[in-house]
């Protein structure tokens, strides 16, 4: 987890992608790849969200492909089997934290309220993902969580726009930001790599502040 954190800190913010056909998945690792990003996420909500992990990671070496939406042991195995570097979900059930503690790979496990940020600090989780972000009180939150529960570190996703991150990012407690506006499902459906590269040079123009 620390070399993760680490790279978050010279990328802070990760393209969460949904991809609907697995051949979009090469050009846009590429894309988001030119843009300057290292990081990115692919959310198991669709078929073929497991072979464009596979396929993303083949198509530009290096590249640090996690999974998210994992909801279930059996999407970590499959998300495991097709290659993710590190892994997120949406929200935490008692049945997916030992499979997760396991996983092998770095795990931002998706959290709500203050009890469960505090359930997840003592599995032993570093980096935890407030989720949705904006519909659950925002920077505001998790600048609020800090005054109680400081050792816990916080990568957003959920209505994070890019006019958001900064905010976000000046927060001491926020190590990273997740978003969909880099490469939107209608830019993914699209084509429009020229687009997403663009996005993604922004995202990756935005740094922790101070380093
Ligand atoms: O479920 C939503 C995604 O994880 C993030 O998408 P969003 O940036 O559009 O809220
Ligand atoms: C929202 C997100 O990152 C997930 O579904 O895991």
């Amino acid at each position: 987890m620390q070399a993760f954190a680490l790279l978050l800190k010279s990328s802070p913010v990760i393209p969460v992608l949904t991809i609907e056909r697995v051949e979009d998945a090469p050009p846009l690792a590429v894309a988001l790849n030119e843009g300057g990003l290292s990081v990115v996420e692919v959310t198991l909500r669709t078929p073929a969200a497991l072979d464009a992990i596979t396929a993303m990671k083949r198509a530009v070496p290096g590249l640090i492909v996690g999974a998210g939406t994992i909801l279930k042991p059996s999407d970590l195995d499959a998300a495991m089997s097709a290659g993710s570097d590190f892994i997120v979900t949406p929200a935490t059930t008692a049945a997916l934290v030992a499979p997760l503690k396991a996983c092998g790979v770095p795990v931002i496990p998706g959290v709500a309220t203050p009890s469960e940020v505090l359930e997840r600090l003592d599995d032993g989780f570093e980096v935890l993902k407030l989720f949705p972000a904006e519909q659950y009180g925002g920077a505001a939150t998790i600048a609020a969580l800090a005054a109680p529960l400081p050792q816990a570190r916080f990568c957003p996703t959920g209505g994070i726009g890019r006019d958001k991150v900064a905010s976000y990012l000046a927060l001491k407690n926020v190590v990273g930001v997740g978003g969909s506006w880099i490469a939107t499902n209608k830019q993914i459906a699209d084509g429009d790599w020229a687009g997403i590269t663009e996005n993604a040079r922004a995202a990756a123009g935005f740094a922790k502040p101070g380093l």
